[in-house]
């Protein structure tokens, strides 16, 4: 039924997609779709929902239609899943008098949904190992339950090893799926970006989008894409994100050295943070408690490292450090005929022109969003695609005030410290030393949560590092991958 309706006040109002006679609750009232999303009940009592943001499906049951309904909450109410979230559960159930009309309601609700651009079929992975190990009941609690009302259909995969979710994307049938969703940390997010960089359709494989739905310990891609539009990191929160099919666009990092590539979506760090992030993995059984447990320790036996970070300053960040002649960047060799995946951004970097900051150091960090956990405000200032990495770099710093620092990680502001130095780069070498106080010994260089190399001599670990402690390149290519992602 397509009536354009003239209303009192204004000169016309949206055209009418249906509007019926319906019952709500045993009492009559009139219910209508109009062409612009509103769903109005005018009865006993008044209600609106709009289909874009509050509706994520439908479904009858017997006589009756229930639309349902999650509603962003205003301060107070109840979350729609098991932690605190923003949204609640606002179903709205009528009923058309006539089966035809119940009929035309569905093809109504049902075209109207369709044309959202909403993702129908996901491929889910489930880590059980990230985080507190609660991936799976995080799923099948708070993410099975909404992706179903949305009438998505989901083909479910859980984890059973390290770099598992990476070899199923990289020879997945894209086509059967509309995005992919990672219930875990940020590990198999990096994973599912490097298998789909690694294919030889990796051009439209990246346009899949990526959801996250935080289930591990290190959440910073989820926590960086809901707390920029004010939103609480929550499974249901994240899920509902999904459901909406909203998408942005993230800058990737190449890290490379000579012809090994690790593609980067989150972090690269070097010095402190490296040590913290991955020498507290022994403490494990501590939970979260283990990062604070061993950072303390770190301090109070501090190390500096000696080495060199060159890099190419964004616009605005060009007094940080001097100028160099020698970059020591080297553009990646002519790709060979077996080398099929993504192999960098296509720009040159050599001859721009190169800054360069001598160590010691006590950390390097290179960030792509803002948040690296859901308690570490990294680099306020980062942008998903501005194609630009934001660098945090310590050289020295007293122990008392490195203490305080670490505490204003949880808010972003240790980068006003003078002791800090904040700026945005589009390209970066990190030429990493010994540590200063024992030169036998080198340190670690650690990207997304992965050891990407290990310092000579340093640590007992039979684990092969991806790259070996010595010179490594960094290159961003600008809103190259795509994520699932709240409206903003
Ligand atoms: N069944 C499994 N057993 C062991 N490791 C797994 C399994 N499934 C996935 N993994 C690995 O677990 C790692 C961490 O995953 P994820 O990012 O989901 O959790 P996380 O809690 O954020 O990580 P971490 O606790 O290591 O910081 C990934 O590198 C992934 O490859």
């Amino acid at each position: 039924m397509e009536v354009y309706v003239m209303d009192h006040d204004q000169q016309s109002s949206p055209a009418v997609i249906i509007t019926d006679l319906v019952f709500v609750d045993d009492v009559y009232a009139v219910v209508t779709l109009t062409a612009d999303g509103e769903l109005r009940s005018v009865g006993q009592e008044r209600r609106q929902l709009t289909m874009k943001k509050d509706v994520i499906g439908f479904v009858v049951e017997g006589k009756q239609i229930r639309v349902k309904a999650v509603v962003e909450r205003g301060g107070g109410g109840i979350c729609c899943g098991e932690s605190d979230g923003d949204f609640t559960r606002k179903d709205f159930v009528f009923e058309p008098l006539y089966e035809d009309a119940k009929n035309r309601w569905c093809y109504s609700l049902r075209r109207y949904l369709d044309s959202l651009g909403r993702p129908k079929r996901l491929l889910v992975f489930v880590n059980p190992f990230g985080g507190k190990k609660s991936a799976n009941k995080i799923f099948v609690k708070e993410v099975k339950p909404l992706l179903e009302d949305a009438d998505i259909q989901l083909d479910v995969q859980e984890t059973k090893y390290q770099l598992h979710a990476k070899e199923i994307v990289r020879s997945m049938d894209v086509s059967k799926y509309d995005g992919i969703v990672c219930v875990s940390g940020d590990g198999v997010l990096v994973e599912v970006v490097n298998g789909l960089l690694e294919r030889e359709d990796w051009r439209n494989a990246l346009k899949l989008p990526i959801g996250m739905v935080p289930a591990g310990t290190g959440n910073g891609m989820i926590k960086s894409l809901l707390d920029s539009v004010g939103l609480r990191c929550c499974a249901s929160s994240a899920t509902i994100s999904i459901i909406r099919g909203h998408k942005r666009s993230v800058d990737v990092a190449t890290i490379s050295q000579g012809t090994t590539k690790f593609f980067s979506v989150l972090m690269l760090a070097w010095g402190l943070v490296a040590d913290i992030d991955i020498e507290s993995e022994k403490f494990r059984w501590m939970g979260s408690a283990r990062i604070d447990f061993y950072a303390l320790q770190r301090i109070l036996c501090l190390r500096q490292y000696n080495g060199r970070i060159l890099f190419i300053p964004a616009p605005g960040f060009e007094s940080y450090g001097q100028l160099v002649s020698n970059s020591l960047y080297k553009e990646p060799p002519p790709i060979s005929d077996k080398e099929l995946g993504y192999q960098g951004p296509d720009a040159k970097f050599e001859d721009l022109e190169w800054r360069e900051i001598k160590g010691p150091f006590v950390s390097v960090w290179l960030h792509n969003v803002p948040w690296g956990a859901e308690n570490t405000l990294a680099a306020p200032d980062a942008k998903f695609s501005d194609g630009f990495l934001d660098l945090v770099v310590l050289k020295t710093c007293p122990k008392l005030v490195l203490l305080s620092l670490l505490r204003q990680l949880s808010d972003g502001t240790h980068v006003h410290s003078p002791y800090v130095s904040y700026l945005k780069v589009k390209a970066f070498v990190l030429e990493p030393g010994a540590r200063v106080d024992e030169p036998d010994k080198e340190g670690i260089i650690d990207s997304d949560g992965e050891v990407l190399a290990r310092g000579r001599k340093t640590y007992k670990c039979d684990q092969k590092a991806l790259m070996s402690y010595d010179k490594l390149q960094i290159t961003v290519d600008q809103g190259l991958a795509t994520l699932f992602s709240p409206e903003y």
